[in-house]
């Protein structure tokens, strides 16, 4: 029984962006979409009830994260991730492999799995794409993803060669080792910047078959033609009738130029992590609210924002809080940049479904270049 599916509804005539949705048992999600990422099982500084008033679809929950606290068995025993956060429409949760890879020291890498020191207590743990699996299904994710490599920017072309073997074997495993119907499982090519490497890797991940199609090993240093060419050209090689997800991208212009390249779903901690160092993005560009310049600023963050932020609040108010350290500075910023993030997708929607995208997205880079601050 297929509970997952995936419909493509157009596609634009100018570039390979399209719109679509997915369903899932925990409801619809409408593509291009931005997910925010709630690594320990929290959107960071805000509660469920506003992330929805935001207009969040669909939230990312992190692997090993929850696997090493509070422990994928104690989510398990409060009926799984939604229950637990109390989060009752889509969750994607990642396999715990980019994490492993860039959070903890490595202890082993080897066919089987890999094994690795926590960051919190220096636990030794094994993770391989069976237990990777078992915990995404312990946290009842809609949507899990499989077990990958992914190999640091720049990276020998040799091992990439042998990993892109590696990551393929283990998505098969995942594969195999599924047991939900109603879980959806998505690969992950893998491949460097070397487009041969990426279209065996592509091959690879495709011929196995999955609910969805990521892209990895990217926005990990490469400069952005570089993540943008690669993006390019291994969406030619993903099935059209099936989301594509670019994983860790990116700023507002990185989500305009990846939606032209094919692009579906998109998650960063871009828009929360900014939030709390004060970084706001508006129509016109980034803006700093510690900034002297906004001390006696009456203007919302962004006029054209219609968010509970910029409805009640000023410039002023919002340095002030932010300067005094006030938790309230984080929340208020928060909210803003994530309505920002998922206002911007909306109107990429729209604007691909009345056949203008091209230009909407030339005249969103040209306001973003004005400046915000
Ligand atoms: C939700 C994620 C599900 O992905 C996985 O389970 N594995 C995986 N995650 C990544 C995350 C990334 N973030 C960035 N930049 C911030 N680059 C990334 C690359 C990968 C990757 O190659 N693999
Ligand atoms: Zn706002």
């Amino acid at each position: 029984m297929v509970v997952f599916k995936f419909v493509l509804e157009k596609k634009d005539s100018e570039s390979k962006a399209r719109i679509g949705y997915f369903e899932t048992i925990h409801g619809r999600v409408e593509t291009p979409i931005f997910m925010p990422v709630g690594t320990v099982g929290s959107v960071k500084t805000v509660t469920p009830h506003e992330l929805k008033e935001i207009g969040a679809q669909i939230i990312l929950g992190n692997t090993y994260h929850l696997h090493l606290r509070p422990g994928d068995d104690i989510v398990n025993h409060f009926g799984g991730l939604h229950k637990f956060i109390n989060w009752d429409k889509p969750i994607l949760t990642d396999s715990g492999g980019f994490q492993v890879f860039s959070l903890s020291e490595l202890k082993d890498l080897t066919e089987d799995g890999v094994t690795f020191r926590s960051h919190l207590d220096g636990r030794k743990i094994f993770l391989s794409p069976e237990k990777s699996i078992e915990i995404q299904s312990n946290l009842g994710s809609d949507i899990m993803m499989v077990l990958d490599e992914c190999v640091p920017y720049p990276c020998e072309k040799s091992y990439v060669e042998r990993s892109i073997e590696l990551t393929a074997m283990w998505a098969k495993r995942c594969k195999e080792a599924k047991r939900n119907f109603w879980q959806a499982l998505f690969g992950i090519v893998q491949g460097g910047v070397y487009k041969d490497l990426r279209k065996i890797s592509a091959e690879q991940i495709v011929e196995i078959g999955f609910d969805g199609y990521a892209l990895g090993g990217l926005s990990v240093g490469e400069e952005n033609n570089i993540m943008y060419e690669i993006t390019e050209f291994t969406t030619d090689y993903l099935p059209e009738d099936r989301p594509r997800y670019l994983m860790g991208v990116g700023t507002p212009e990185d989500i305009l130029e990846c939606v032209e390249r094919g692009v579906d779903m998109f998650d960063c901690v871009m828009p929360t992590r900014n939030a709390r160092n004060g970084l706001l993005f508006t129509s016109y560009g980034k803006l700093h609210i510690k900034r002297q310049d906004w001390k006696m600023s009456d203007d919302p963050i962004d006029p054209h924002c219609d968010c509970y932020t910029c409805k009640n609040f000023s410039r002023g108010y919002l340095r002030h809080l932010y300067k005094a350290g006030e938790i309230l500075a984080l929340r208020l910023n928060t909210i803003h940049n994530l309505h920002f993030y998922i206002s911007l997708v909306k109107e990429i929607r729209n604007a691909i479904k009345n056949g203008c995208f091209k230009k909407f997205k030339r005249e969103k880079l040209e306001m973003f270049k004005i400046g915000g601050d």
